[in-house]
């Protein structure tokens, strides 16, 4: 008989998870806190933006005309206990309030929540993001309190999805890791992804520390990636280089690569940063120092790229105070393709200057209604060309297509001074420039 599957946890990883289990043909029964999440995703849509997503959802979600039926959700966590055979739990895994540790509270809730509703045998997967040492703790704690005939098993399951390419990275990811302590557990793991899809998928099989390392290491090499052309960028800035082409000449190098090499405002999201902070305070508390230094460096490059920004705008329109100063702010999500806020850096550059006295209006193709909630004292427009009217600077700071597609002509006759500073590098210089703006990008030549 095929499994049973539910999800526990239904944002951007959860919502995704359940509507790929369901469309590799598994009965899916997905379980959230918030009951506007959960009203959401049985009327067939996704609690957030994600290309595609909703497509997947109307087409499996149960109720919904033409849809197969195989995917329900509830907030009942003895349907949940009764129904799966495997169950994965993604639930977020934030920083904590003024510190760098994660903030476990909401991981240890939701087994709190399900260990007594088990029926056997049952396989708990543990697909959040989580420092070294988590699966351990959660094996034993599972262990002490579902019931004995439950048979509860733990496994851990990383997720390396990216967002803006959920779906397609859940259904064609590029490897799958699994950290297990047992044949059968690692047997009902292969069965899960021994789908069409996952076929020729490198299948890492380990124990749970590594499976844990495993996600925090790849996403701190990210963000190694990413803080090392950044300081590229810096040394560009002093002695008139452009890290645009240097990332592209060294890119060349099959050992180096292209990807993850583009100097900006840097990384935000609600990931990369929390995760190597999470990471560095769980290295303190091992005793591993080099990688608690060398990870605190490549944050605190991170960090300082985002007040290089507001240095560069306050150094454009002439040096001292913003007060007075009209600044245009293209982006508000962390990336594009997502309406993510979380630790955006676009937003952190936005809030800066407004604080500062500056006059921010933003406009961002997905993200207003969160940067709104989370940042409600900013201007907001409803277009590019509204924020941009009148403004004496405009500041890109997220990498929209959208954006690369204005007219710099056109955009040209709302602002007040054509003047652009692209956080993102993504513009097109020779374009903005030839239609009279003043572009300026970090770690580039000036002209
Ligand atoms: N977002 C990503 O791209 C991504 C990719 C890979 C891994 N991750 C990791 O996956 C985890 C989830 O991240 P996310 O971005 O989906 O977070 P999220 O906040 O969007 O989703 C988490 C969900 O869990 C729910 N939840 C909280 N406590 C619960 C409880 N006790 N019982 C049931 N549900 C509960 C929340 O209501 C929320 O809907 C994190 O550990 C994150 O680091 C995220
Ligand atoms: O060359 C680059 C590439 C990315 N970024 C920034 O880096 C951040 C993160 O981008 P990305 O990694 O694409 O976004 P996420 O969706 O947060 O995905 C990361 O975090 C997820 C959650 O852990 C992992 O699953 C993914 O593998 C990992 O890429 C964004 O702010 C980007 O603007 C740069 O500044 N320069």
């Amino acid at each position: 008989m095929a499994l049973k599957i539910t999800v526990i946890g239904t944002g951007y990883l959860g919502a995704t998870h359940a509507a790929a289990m369901a469309e590799l043909g598994f009965e899916v029964l997905g379980l959230d806190v918030v009951p506007e999440k959960i009203a959401m995703l049985q009327r067939g849509e996704a609690p957030m933006f994600e290309p595609g997503l909703d497509e997947l959802l109307r087409k499996h979600v149960a109720g919904i005309e033409g849809s197969s039926g195989r995917l329900r959700f509830t907030q009942d966590w003895a349907e949940v206990g009764a129904f799966g055979d495997v169950h994965f739990l993604c639930i977020n895994t934030p920083q904590k309030h003024g510190e760098y540790a994660c903030d476990m509270s909401y991981v240890d809730s939701a087994i709190a929540s399900l260990a007594p509703h088990l029926t056997g045998p049952a396989l708990v997967v543990g697909k959040s993001t989580v420092p070294v040492g988590s699966a351990d703790r959660l094996a034993r704690y599972l262990a002490d309190h579902s019931p004995a005939g439950a048979d509860a098993e733990l496994a851990w399951n990383p997720e390396f999805l990216r967002e803006g390419f959920a779906v397609q990275d859940t259904l064609h990811p590029d490897r799958i890791v699994v950290g297990v302590r047992s044949e059968r557990a690692e047997k009902l793991l292969r069965e899960v992804y021994a789908t069409p899809v996952a076929e020729g998928t490198p299948f890492v099989v380990t124990d749970f520390p590594t499976a844990e390392l495993v996600k925090t290491s790849a996403n701190s090499f990210l963000a190694t990636k990413i803080s090392f052309i950044n300081a590229m960028a810096e040394m560009c800035e002093a002695s008139g280089g452009d890290v645009a082409k240097l990332a592209e000449a060294i890119g060349y190098d099959d050992r180096i690569g292209r990807k993850f090499l583009r100097a900006g405002i840097g990384f935000g999201g609600g990931c990369l940063p929390k995760d190597i902070r999470a990471f560095m305070a769980r290295a303190g508390e091992l005793g591993a120092d080099q990688a608690l230094t060398f990870l605190r460096e490549i944050d605190s490059i991170n960090m300082r790229q985002r007040g290089q920004m507001v240095e560069l705008a306050r150094e454009a329109l002439g040096g001292g105070p913003f007060l007075g100063k009209r600044v245009a702010v293209l982006g508000a999500t962390f990336k594009p393709d997502t309406d993510d806020v979380r630790d955006s850096p676009a937003l952190n550059v936005a809030g800066q200057i407004h604080l500062q006295g500056g006059q921010v209006t933003v406009y961002d193709p997905m993200g207003m209604e969160n940067a709104r909630r989370v940042f409600p004292t900013l201007g907001y427009a409803d277009t590019a060309v509204e924020a941009v009217r009148g403004a004496d600077v405009v500041l890109h700071l997220t990498e929209w297509r959208e954006f690369r597609e204005l007219d710099p002509a056109a955009l040209g006759e709302a602002a007040a001074v054509r003047l652009i500073l692209d956080g993102r590098n993504s513009l097109d210089p020779v374009l903005w420039r030839k239609a009279g703006w003043t572009y300026r990008a970090m770690g580039r030549p000036t002209a």
